[in-house]
């Protein structure tokens, strides 16, 4: 895309629709006249009266304790400038989009006319009542720190200049990142700072409070290089004023170790570039342009570790990182400032994240297939969704442990699963799963192993530690992806059904007596053999392995086959289901069957209620089993309806202890306050159904499939139901993260198999 183009783009981005980037949303119904009697007068006399008696309760009854202000008089915007209050005002709504988004943190951005330090200061103080917090943002050296000192001094909640304090605590990670990996120690390297501003001066501030020598850094300002006998010098610059005989950028520049720029773009040429130490780390974090543009620094410099504060180059050295989570933290605990302490475990935490295995999301978003801590991935991607679970449990933790938290958190498991639901992101349910599998993993023979995805998944399983993979394929072709891909799955098995006469003739035999009296030859036993969905059935059913995967690349039916003649059904249930679990923004609800019977009997209905009632049940939740139509208990004589009304019935003799009612409609199903008013009588009154069971194929699986595409929910599955042994069959082309998932449902379903056979053996286990 041109210049021009972009230019453009951004304009129309901003212009059309509504104009600007936010908006604000009530957060109350507001539906009906008495809904409107308590929002406003006279109801909402009452929470007045309650804050009136006892202040704190502003955190209870109004938006105070989620609401951070971003202030700025327009005079540092970006590297543009002072360009006054109304044009900074496109960046203030873009940092409240970005709080709001990557940590459900509402904001009011307020442009304020004035340059004069008292007068700022003073209406900040007074709006003190509204907020929660206050993100100062884009306010010139010197005036930021003086106004920043006394706010922090005179206000009881959260200040924090972003500019100064966000860019340091990010770029002080990304620091100790690059040191470790170019080898270099951070007490030794020498420093060139291009910038004595905001962020200069505490970016430089925090790196010598984590180790840096201050007497090797250098900065340097519009009038060059910041020396100890320049004339007038203000006390923030005297402070990194050096006593070298230094006078120009490239004079500075030549043997250090580190640039550090947050000055204006295109300061440093590659001449000077090329004078820096062996294996240099260059920061040039100023925006929109930085001060050596991306691709002319990596031309000149292949030992370089290079850094911009922009998305569309590895890493974003970007506040954006940091100010979303801290204020987070900060405003879960009530803290009243944020201090060194805070800041502290934000860099450390930080950092830590930036070692760990990237999400599959992750790298789908920035097209890569395999990010990971190295020279371009030295710190986390913002769009990284444990940024929020990492840096906001620590800055509220180092809060608390400093004694300025006026909330304190002591369940941090619980505390990071409303920090995943305020983002939409509730899968709590397939967090509690994946703990579970990881408590006892499962080998899981993979059938697809030549194909990327499937690799992926396995190298993802394998390193948090869900399960224990095992490739089956071609050896070459397997190991050629895996170098292709820099994937890591040293120590994995990789079998090739080729290869494995012993096994061939083990598992051919065992296929022909089975099925001898079926059509099956021991030729024919021999042939399919060679199927890797053959072979990987044969060592589940061997226990050669736990569980097998399959079904990325072949239909659904051509898989499940040779988990029917090999491992067959459970002796207890006499026939095999699908289900999905859909993780919707209402929490989990189970759909059965989806996949396998296409027009089942009231009978058969009833088989796979009482199989899908057994395995949500694997997942420690209760089944609350909702039997779908399109009439309401008895409203409607049709074929349909009058299957399901049987079905109910025979569940509700043969099974008294599942919960279970219908025939019903699907939204009487999971909206409560609805069955309640219309069927009292229903036993699944009180609480929304969280199991739904289809009365045929195409209405599970259109109902699913509609949600799945509206991004309504995430599908987890399909899991089968009814093996004697699991196997789990993928949708064709499922998603790594899909793979994933399946992976962990398979471990789980292991561990539930075995459990139930031990309850067997002792003689206590019951069906329902
Ligand atoms: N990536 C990130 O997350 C962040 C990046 N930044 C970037 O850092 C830059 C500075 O921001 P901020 O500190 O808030 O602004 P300030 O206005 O407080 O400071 C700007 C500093 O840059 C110096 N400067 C300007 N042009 C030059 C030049 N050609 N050569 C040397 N020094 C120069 C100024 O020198 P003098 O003192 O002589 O005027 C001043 O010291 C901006 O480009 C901004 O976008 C800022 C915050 C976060
Ligand atoms: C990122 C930011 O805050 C700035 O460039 O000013
Ligand atoms: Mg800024």
């Amino acid at each position: 895309m041109s210049k021009t183009n972009r230019k453009q783009d951004a304009l129309d981005y901003h212009s059309q629709g509504r104009p600007g980037k936010i908006q604000v949303l009530p957060t109350k119904p507001t539906n009906s006249q008495r809904d409107l009697s308590l929002a406003y007068s006279p109801g909402v006399a009452e929470p007045c009266l309650r804050i009136a008696d006892n202040v704190e309760d502003v955190y209870k009854y109004t938006a105070k304790g989620n609401l951070v202000a971003v202030i700025s008089n327009g005079s540092a915007v970006l590297g543009l400038g002072d360009i006054g209050p109304e044009a900074g005002k496109p960046v203030m709504e873009g940092k409240g989009l970005l709080f709001k988004i990557f940590a459900d943190i509402d904001v009011f951005d307020l442009e304020l006319d004035t340059k004069n330090v008292d007068e700022f200061v003073n209406i900040v103080k007074a709006l003190q009542p509204t907020f929660g917090g206050v993100n100062l943002e884009d306010i010139k050296a010197p005036e930021c720190f003086e106004i920043e000192r006394r706010l922090k001094e005179e206000m009881n909640i959260p200040v924090m200049h972003d500019d100064q304090h966000g860019t340091a605590i990010i770029s002080a990670a990304a620091l100790i990142n690059a040191c470790e990996l170019q080898k270099k120690k951070l007490d030794k390297v020498k420093i060139v700072v291009s910038g004595a501003g905001a962020a200069a001066i505490s970016c430089s501030r925090l790196y010598v409070s984590l180790g840096a020598t201050k007497e090797n850094i250098v900065m340097i300002d519009r009038s060059g290089v910041i020396r100890s006998d320049r004339e007038n010098l203000d006390s923030l610059k005297s402070e990194f004023a050096t006593k070298r005989n230094l006078n120009t950028l490239d004079e500075a520049i030549k043997d250090a170790d580190v640039f550090i720029g947050l000055s204006s773009a295109n300061v440093l040429s590659a001449d000077a570039l090329k004078t820096m130490a062996k294996n240099p780390i260059v920061f040039a974090m100023a925006n929109p342009d930085p001060e050596i543009a991306y691709e002319l620094a990596i031309q000149n410099r292949k030992d370089i570790i290079m850094a911009t504060g922009r998305s569309d180059y590895p890493n974003q050295v970007n506040n954006v990182l940091g100010f979303p989570y801290i204020f987070r933290g900060a405003l879960d605990v009530r803290a009243t400032t944020i201090n060194e302490e805070m800041k502290i475990a934000a860099v450390k935490a930080i950092a830590e994240l930036a070692k760990k295995p990237v999400p599959e999301a992750v790298n789908l978003a920035y097209n890569s297939t395999n990010l990971k801590f190295g020279k371009d991935y030295i710190i986390p991607k913002p769009i990284d969704l444990r940024l929020i679970t990492t840096v906001s449990p620590a800055v509220a933790k180092a809060a608390i442990d400093s004694g300025v938290a006026k909330k304190i958190i002591t369940d941090w498991d619980a505390y990071k699963d409303e920090l995943h639901k305020r983002l939409g992101t509730e899968d709590a349910l397939l967090r509690a799963i994946t703990n579970k599998a990881k408590s006892a993993p499962k080998k899981v023979v993979f059938a697809e192993a030549d194909n990327y995805k499937i690799l992926k998944a396995a190298q993802i399983v394998k390193d948090d530690g869900i399960a224990i993979p095992i490739l089956l394929g071609n050896k070459a072709t397997i190991k050629q992806i895996i170098h292709e891909n820099a994937l890591d799955l040293d120590g994995v098995e990789i079998i090739d059904p080729f290869e494995e006469t012993v096994r061939q003739k083990k598992y051919s035999e065992f296929l022909y007596k089975k099925r001898q009296r079926r059509g099956i030859s021991l030729f024919q036993a021999q042939k399919l053999m060679r199927d890797r969905n053959y072979f990987g059935a044969c060592m589940v059913e061997f226990g050669e392995a736990d569980t097998l995967i399959s079904g990325l690349t072949k239909d659904y039916a051509a898989t499940v086959r040779p988990a029917l003649q090999i491992i067959g059904t459970a002796p207890s249930v006499n026939r095999v289901a699908g289900m999905y679990m859909m993780l919707t923004r209402k929490g989990p609800i189970f759909f059965g069957d989806t996949t396998i019977n296409e027009n089942p009997t009231v009978e058969e209905l009833v088989d796979i209620t009482a199989l899908i009632h057994d395995t949500v049940k694997q997942f420690n939740i209760t089944p609350r089993i909702a039997m779908l139509s399109y009439s309401n208990f008895g409203s409607t004589e049709g074929e349909v309806p009058l299957k399901v009304r049987a079905a109910v019935k025979i569940l509700h003799e043969k099974y008294p202890d599942i919960i279970v009612d219908g025939e019903m409609q699907g939204n009487f199903a999971i909206n409560p306050a609805l069955l309640k008013d219309n069927f009292p009588f229903s036993t699944l009154v009180g609480q929304p159904a969280n199991t739904l069971v289809f009365p045929n194929l195409e209405s599970g699986n259109i109902a699913y499939k509609l949600l799945q595409e509206l991004g309504e929910a995430e599908a987890v599955g399909p899991i089968l139901l009814g093996l004697n042994k699991p196997v789990h069959v993928l949708q064709l082309g499922s998603s790594v993260r899909e793979i994933v998932n399946m992976v962990t449902i398979a471990v789980v379903d292991v561990q539930s198999k075995e459990a139930e056979k031990n309850i067997r053996k002792r003689g206590l286990f019951k069906k329902n």
